[in-house]
């Protein structure tokens, strides 16, 4: 699914298996797992490989790990069949460029507080298909909080980015309208769910026909 104004769309941190074909059937243009296991949201043994591995070739599935080695990622890609790996801790550019090489793409994730270091992420350029800017917050991700969209005005890297961090019902007039240099897509979690890992598919539908409108 392409939304306005095009923008792609990631749901993050599924594991139930009806919940996943039901926010599959909406056509996000990636799904999220995460598989560190100090989150709430940590697929744990509950995520199947054969389902993850039966979605729609076009629906990319995405990896979220937080300063896992590239061994235990490797496995777990090749486990689920996951196109993507999102970093979501303090990996450096070595185990981006390393994990590319072994043919899967890598999402670098950064947490924002006050300011974002442009120059800090240079060196990820290369080895990195998407950067996310997320918010800073006491866990590494989930946090179901914004930072301020405007710091990225001045964002000047060739690596498009999805924007995290607090995204829900009744933002997408104001995200539709976003026109930040470098921004690709969106990227959704607890401002969608009825419980960690358990999203709303019904209030992602609105969501989602609301950012086409
Ligand atoms: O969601 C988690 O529990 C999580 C834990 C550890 C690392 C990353 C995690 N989530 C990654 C994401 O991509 C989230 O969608 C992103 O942080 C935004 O979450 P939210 O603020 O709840 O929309």
């Amino acid at each position: 699914m392409s939304i306005a104004p095009n923008l792609r769309l990631k749901v993050c941190g599924l594991r139930q298996a009806e919940n996943i074909q039901e926010v599959a059937g909406l056509e996000p243009d990636f799904l999220g797992f995460i598989f560190s296991p100090k989150s709430k949201r940590f697929v744990g043994e509950e995520l199947r490989p054969e389902l993850v591995r039966s979605l729609p070739a076009g629906l990319r599935k995405v990896g979220v790990f937080v300063d896992q080695s590239s061994a235990e990622i490797m496995q777990q890609v090749r486990r689920y069949g996951l196109d993507l790996v999102q970093l979501h801790g303090s990996e450096p550019p070595t185990q981006c460029a390393a994990l590319r090489a072994n043919d899967v793409g890598v999402i670098k994730a950064f947490a924002v507080a006050d300011a974002v270091d442009f120059a800090a992420l240079e060196p990820y350029a290369l080895f990195c298909d998407y950067f996310l800017f997320d918010a800073a917050g006491p866990q590494p991700g989930g946090n179901g909080t914004r930072f301020n969209w405007e710091l990225l005005r001045r964002y000047h890297l060739p690596v498009p980015y999805l924007l995290a961090g607090g995204i829900g019902p009744g933002m997408a007039a104001e995200l539709a309208q976003l026109r930040l240099p470098g921004l690709y897509g969106l990227d959704v979690n607890s401002g969608f769910e009825t419980a960690p890992g358990l999203k709303d598919a019904a209030r992602l539908q609105v969501f989602f026909a609301e950012l086409q409108a």
